[in-house]
This record gives structure tokens, C-alpha cells and sequence, in this order.
């Protein structure tokens, strides 16, 4: 086992405009991912009974408040009425070096940003007809409260050089594809030892033939398949 100190793992925000399809990829992308641990996907605490396919806990609001207060929640944030937050074991996932992925609101992005060094924000878009005919369709809420939603997604934004844009107008496992790209290519490897990415890049360049990288991963550096980098390092 590799006992060397590990750098902070990478946090990912997957943001957009309610409707975009930001559960339905993170869904997706999950099952993608299953059987690698080195990927967390969070399970908001939401002030809204859970279900809808989503990844969520319920909590009253007294006990939301008291989460706030007693400091147990890594980020939360109000929208739509409801209280939303991330559990503080997102903090311990972070520190063990591993990619923590969740679906949050564009409202934090400047808080996330001073809080965790190592952030990727993944923007979910369509179009906003292509929304308001999800919206409509996933029937989770009332038409009042879908008009409300269509008026804040066209309001906040997010921008900057931390920001990939993942467009899902067309089917939902084009656009998970695309996410489940940019997560392995965010990610350490398993096997090497977690330091600075160049080290880690030579030692691979050893043990993997470099035909099995692949090129132009979104966060700038070549990376390795699920099964390469699953395969320990001889
Ligand atoms: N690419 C897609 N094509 C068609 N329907 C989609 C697509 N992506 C998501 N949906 C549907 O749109 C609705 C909203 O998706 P959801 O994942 O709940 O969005 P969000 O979490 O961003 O609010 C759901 O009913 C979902 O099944
Ligand atoms: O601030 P915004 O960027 O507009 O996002 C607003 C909220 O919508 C999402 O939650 P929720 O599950 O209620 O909505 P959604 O699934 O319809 O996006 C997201 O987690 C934010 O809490």
C-alpha cells in the first residue's frame, strides 16, 4: 500500500438550469463508473422528500438547520424553497485523494471556488425549449413551480477557465459519455502514487504502453481507461 501523503482530491460541480438533465448524467455516469472507488458521487441532503430517480436524502428543515450549525455540511444553499446541502464526508473523500462528483447549484460557484483548490465545474445545457418540455414531462412539480424554474435557469450562469460545458440536447447517454470523459480524465490514477501529476505520468509511461493514453483530457493532462488504470503497475 502506498502510504505517501496524497494531494487533495478533485471536487466536481455538475451544474445548469433545472430541466438540463444533470441528475439523469450523474445517473448515468454513475453506473458508468461503478466497481472504481476512486469515484464518490454524492447524495445531496435536500429539504424535499427523496425519489424521482434522484440521488438524495430528505431532511426536515429543524434538521437541516442544525446540520448548518454544527458544521456537518461542505456546501449548501437555498433555491427554489428548498434547502439544499453537501454532507461533510465529502471533506474526508476529498482529503483521501479521491473525485468527488455532485449535482449543485451555479449560485455557489464563487464560495466553491475559495473553499476547494481543486474544482472542475461540469455546466449541463439545452435549449430552453428542450427544457420546459422536460421540465413539464418529468412531473415532479407544478406548473407555478416550473415556470419559476425556467426563469432562474436563464438567469444565473457559469463561466470560467474551470467550466466545461457538457451540451445534452441530444440523447442522454452522448452527453454521459461525454461527463464520464471528463471525470477519468480529471482523476488519479489508482495504482501510481499520488504526487504531483508529472511524476505520476512518467512512472505510467513505464508500466503502460503510451498508445493506451489518450490525449486531451479536460483537465490538461493524458489519461488512462478504466481498465488500464485499474491494472496495478508491475
Ligand atoms: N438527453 C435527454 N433527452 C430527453 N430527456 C431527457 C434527457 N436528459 C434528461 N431528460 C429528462 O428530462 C427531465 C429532467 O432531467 P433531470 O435529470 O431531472 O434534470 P435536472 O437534474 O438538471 O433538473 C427528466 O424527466 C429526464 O428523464
Ligand atoms: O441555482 P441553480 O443553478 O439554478 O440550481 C438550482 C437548484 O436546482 C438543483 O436542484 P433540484 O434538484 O431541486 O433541481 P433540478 O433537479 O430541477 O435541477 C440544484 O442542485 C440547485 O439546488
Amino acid at each position: 500500500m502506498n502510504d505517501s501523503p496524497r494531494p487533495e482530491g478533485t471536487l466536481v460541480l455538475v451544474v445548469g438550469p433545472s430541466g438540463a438533465g444533470k441528475d439523469t448524467l450523474l445517473n448515468l455516469a454513475r453506473d458508468a463508473l461503478a466497481g472504481d472507488d476512486r469515484f464518490k458521487f454524492v447524495r445531496r441532503i435536500i429539504t424535499r422528500p427523496a425519489g424521482g430517480g434522484e440521488n438524495s436524502a430528505f431532511a426536515a428543515e429543524e434538521a437541516f438547520q442544525r446540520l448548518v450549525a454544527e458544521n456537518r455540511l461542505a456546501l449548501h444553499w437555498q433555491a427554489h424553497g428548498l434547502f439544499y446541502g453537501l454532507p461533510i464526508i465529502v471533506d474526508e473523500w476529498l482529503a483521501n485523494g479521491d473525485m468527488v462528483i455532485a449535482n449543485a447549484s451555479r449560485a455557489i460557484l464563487a464560495d466553491a471556488r475559495r473553499r476547494f483548490p481543486r474544482l472542475k465545474i461540469v455546466n449541463v445545457v439545452a435549449s430552453p425549449e428542450l427544457i420546459a418540455h422536460r421540465l413539464r414531462s418529468r412531473g415532479r412539480e407544478a406548473g407555478d413551480d416550473i415556470g419559476q424554474r425556467l426563469k432562474r435557469g436563464g438567469k444565473l450562469e457559469a463561466e470560467g477557465s474551470d467550466v466545461v460545458t457538457v451540451d445534452n440536447s441530444g440523447r442522454p447517454h452522448v452527453a454521459a459519455e461525454h461527463l464520464v470523459r471528463i471525470l477519468r480524465s480529471c482523476a488519479l490514477p489508482v495504482y501510481a502514487p499520488r504526487t504531483v501529476p508529472t511524476v505520476r505520468a512518467l512512472l505510467y509511461l513505464r508500466e503502460v504502453p503510451t498508445g493506451t493514453w489518450h490525449q486531451g483530457g479536460d483537465c490538461g493532462l493524458p489519461y488512462l481507461d478504466k481498465e488500464t488504470s485499474l491494472r496495478r503497475p508491475r
